[in-house]
């Protein structure tokens, strides 16, 4: 079994419980409230854009030019359509730039962009890559489970179209390559370590989706 196998199966059981968290489910079938998602996609704005600039920061301390590049190429959206898509349902739903603005960021959203900046500044660039690859996988494995689904609500197809088609699961086979490349020479600490890592952002993941649901909100 290779080592991103490894994590994968590790983070199955976390990785379930999104596949049927009422968020997901409820995109599918069209049921979910248009403000838990608009609440979504403000935080996931603010993730997205952090997550780019991650991409960057992580690519200044890779020598390997193919990494270095697909970082460099990920950080500017190059990618996947996700950025295109999220402005057409920013649009879509009226979220104005004012609002945007407005808009505090909810505690998981924090806490995931801020576990993912300790693995750049505290750890290693292995472990920070790992910190990120449970938003490509994860979301390459819903978008490939709910292929044949067809949301009844527009921009929820647009949503999950988004995610299976076959750009963004490219990016996820070389994100899964380059985390093999790069744990490859790691000790078995260390591999243990970037286990710890992947199983955490698999964590905020689903924290994620329900922050949304509960349109979570700091107690001050
Ligand atoms: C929180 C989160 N994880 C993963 C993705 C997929 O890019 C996303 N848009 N948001």
């Amino acid at each position: 079994m290779t080592f991103t196998d490894q994590l994968h199966t590790a983070a199955m059981p976390v990785w379930q419980q999104s596949f049927h968290h009422p968020f997901i489910t409820e995109i599918a079938d069209g049921t979910l409230p248009l403000d838990k998602f608009r609440f979504y996609l403000k935080q996931d704005r603010y993730y997205l854009e952090q997550f780019g600039d991650l991409h960057a920061a992580i690519a200044r301390q890779i020598s390997t030019p193919a990494i270095k590049q697909f970082l460099l190429d990920g950080a500017a959206g190059l990618h996947d359509g996700e950025t295109q898509i999220r402005h057409t349902m920013f649009k879509e739903l009226a979220i104005t730039p004012a609002e945007i603005k407005t808009t505090p960021i909810a505690p998981t959203a924090y806490g995931y962009v801020t576990h993912m900046d300790f693995q750049l500044s505290h750890a290693f660039p292995a472990a920070a890559v790992a910190a990120l690859l449970p938003c490509y996988w994860l979301y390459s494995e819903i978008g490939q489970n709910l292929k044949d689904v067809h949301s009844p609500v527009t921009v929820y197809q647009q949503f999950l179209d988004s995610y299976s088609a076959a750009d963004f699961n490219d990016g996820t086979q070389q994100m899964i390559q380059i985390v093999e490349q790069l744990c490859a020479p790691l000790s078995d600490e260390q591999k243990a370590y970037v286990q710890k890592v992947f199983l955490q952002s698999s964590t905020y993941e689903l924290h994620f989706w329900q922050m949304a649901y509960t349109k979570e909100q700091w107690p001050f």
